[in-house]
């Protein structure tokens, strides 16, 4: 089964959490992990939440702020109901192979990393590959650790789901019923598409934002007033330069060769815009940007 639009997921059961005490297990508690069982207590005080990660000042914290119950280890994930992966791409390569060999028969595990190939291929033979559901939630800020966590951040936004007919039905619902619950919208893709498509307006993004702030930063050093003439425009612009380099490094390695073929594509754009400049053809300049003005309409018509 593939499907290819966006729907709205019509439950054939009332809510799976409603059920009291569900055990829901969170390894990586950041700002994506954070977020999801923020959303996840809001809609189900009664659920029992319980963070792993690596870094033990993120564990603390999350309990301090109350983005997670208490602390568990992998062996406690026999008991899970629930377990969501939200670590660095390249660690969910390992990690997710070791949560499906120790889950029982009636756990939903996913993964909401920003590459979906090498993660599918990574529980492609997997026993419990079943029991697994590969998503990418297209939501975030440029903010790290629990304590960027949001309550409501998914509100709204879509969730990439990639091979659903390789998790099992009443899994898929469990999951389903949930993001459905969080507010996202769902569309279904293969891995591939996935991450060809998040190269041109998400991976881009992000370097186009670090080597424009890089431009600016080195200029700084010879110019000391240039940032104090770096207004809303200049911010928003590079907002992106921000992110964690621990969570981008791993995704532009996964995705290496999508993102060097959008570069190229842009690295062309630009060029071409210089040409444009240096030849003083401002009519084609003109032209270029009344081209792509219809943006606008586009990120207009998706917010609908
Ligand atoms: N940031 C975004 O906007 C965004 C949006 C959608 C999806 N994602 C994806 O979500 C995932 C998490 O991103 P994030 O923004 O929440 O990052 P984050 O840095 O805020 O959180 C990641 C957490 O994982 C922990 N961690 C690292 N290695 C671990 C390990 N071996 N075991 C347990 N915990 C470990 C870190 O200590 C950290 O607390 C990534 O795969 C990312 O690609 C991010
Ligand atoms: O809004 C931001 O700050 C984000 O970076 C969110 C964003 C994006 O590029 O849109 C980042 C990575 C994702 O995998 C999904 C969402």
């Amino acid at each position: 089964m593939t499907k290819s639009n966006i729907d709205t997921f019509q439950a054939s059961a009332p809510s799976p959490l409603e059920r009291a005490g569900e055990r829901i297990y969170v390894i990586g508690i950041g700002l994506i992990g954070g977020s999801m069982v923020l959303d996840i207590k809001s809609l189900h005080p009664e659920a029992k939440i319980y963070g792993i990660d690596t870094n033990e000042s993120h564990l603390q914290e999350a309990i301090a702020l109350g983005v997670v119950d208490a602390g568990a280890t992998f062996e406690d994930l026999i008991h899970a109901d629930f377990v969501i992966v939200s670590v660095p791409v390249d660690v969910a390569l390992t990690v997710l192979p070791k949560v499906l060999d120790v889950i029982g028969d009636n756990t939903i595990v996913f993964e909401v990393g920003s590459t979906k190939t090498p993660i599918c291929e990574a529980v492609a033979n997997h026993p419990k590959r079943r029991n697994f559901i590969a998503t990418h939630p297209i939501a975030g800020t440029e903010f790290s650790g629990p304590s960027a966590a949001i309550k409501g951040l998914f509100q709204g936004k879509t969730n990439i789901i990639c091979e659903v007919e390789k998790t099992t039905f009443k899994l898929q619902e469990k999951a389903l019923q949930l993001f459905s619950d969080m507010g996202m919208r769902i569309r279904y893709m293969d891995p591939k598409s996935h991450d060809k498509h998040i190269a041109y307006v998400s991976h881009l993004s992000h370097i186009s934002a670090f080597m424009l702030g890089k431009t600016v930063i080195n200029k700084e050093k010879d110019e000391q007033d240039i940032f104090d003439m770096a207004g809303s425009g200049f911010e928003s612009t590079v907002r992106l330069a921000k992110s964690s380099p621990a969570m981008w490094t791993p995704i532009f390695k996964q995705n290496r060769k999508q993102v060097v073929k959008t570069l190229d594509e842009y690295i062309s754009n630009l060029s071409k815009f210089k040409e444009l400049l240096e030849n003083e053809d401002y009519e084609a300049i003109y032209n270029e940007m009344q081209s792509v003005n219809k943006i606008k309409e586009i990120l207009n018509g998706m917010k609908k």
